[in-house]
């Protein structure tokens, strides 16, 4: 049975800034979304992999062809994204195939650096049974909830807390029926099972799968790879 990829990279970058989309800005000479692409082909976790990405439409396929080098002989979908996260990921379960796939994950292309243990664990995970599997880190700050008013209402412990990173890794069919169930702000893929009552399994993640949003990240990335070449 094969994996199947789905990389979310249509997003605008607004808290990122700057001209270029954010899955194109390069870090080290290549792009996030390239990045993000070799650590799940690092890990021979895509057997397939579908980009979802904010380009001029009819130019999808051009995209495809610049991506597909890099790629070597895993073959590649090029799609266009949707307003929200959830619907880019919604539109690339419609063309990914469902023959001969058994794992699917989705894995931010902001999320560029995730180390290729990360991704394994995400895969022997659904591999093992789960239905929906994320990757996890220990939260470092107080969390606190608050009201509309910017008042705090309450503290949750934070060892029950974890920070949540991809690739997240699922069942295809319950990926599928968690999507087509839908639901309004869903910032992840587990969130749509959760809602369905489906288990989410956690896998150690690491600090390296950071997602990179604002400026400051780059510089973070820029360092990571520069530590990464030194070993
Ligand atoms: N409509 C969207 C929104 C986000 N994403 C992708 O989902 C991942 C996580 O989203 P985020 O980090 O929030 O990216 P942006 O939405 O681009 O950032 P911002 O909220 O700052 O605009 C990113 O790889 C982004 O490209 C997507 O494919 N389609
Ligand atoms: C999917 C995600 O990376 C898990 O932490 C995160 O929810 C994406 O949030 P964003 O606001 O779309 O960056």
């Amino acid at each position: 049975m094969s994996t199947a990829a789905i990389i979310p990279a249509a997003g605008l970058g607004l808290r990122l800034g700057g001209e270029t989309p954010k899955a194109f800005r390069e870090v080290g000479g290549e792009s996030l979304l390239v990045h993000a692409m070799r650590g799940l082909l690092a890990a021979t976790a895509a057997d397939l992999v579908c980009f979802v990405v904010a380009v001029p439409a009819g130019t999808e396929e051009l995209m495809r062809k610049e991506l597909q080098p890099y790629a070597g002989n895993v073959p590649l979908l090029v799609i266009p994204g949707g307003a929200e996260r959830a619907d880019s990921v919604r539109a690339a379960l419609e063309v990914v195939p469902v023959d001969g796939i058994d794992c699917v994950l989705v894995h931010d292309a902001a999320r560029a650096f995730v180390p290729v243990e990360v991704v394994e664990r995400v895969v022997a995970a659904v591999r093992d049974g789960a239905a929906a599997v994320v990757p996890v880190v220990p939260v470092t700050d107080t969390i606190k909830r608050v009201s509309a008013a910017g008042e705090v209402v309450d503290t949750p412990d934070r060892s029950t807390l974890v920070a949540v990173q991809t690739p997240q890794g699922f069942d295809p069919a319950v990926l599928r029926r968690a999507h087509a169930a839908g639901g309004i702000g869903a910032t992840d893929d587990a969130m749509l099972c959760e809602r369905l009552g489906v288990t989410v399994v956690t896998v150690e993640g690491s600090e390296d799968a950071f997602k990179v949003t604002r400026p400051r990240d780059l510089l973070l990335a820029e360092a990571l790879l520069a530590e990464r070449r030194l070993v």
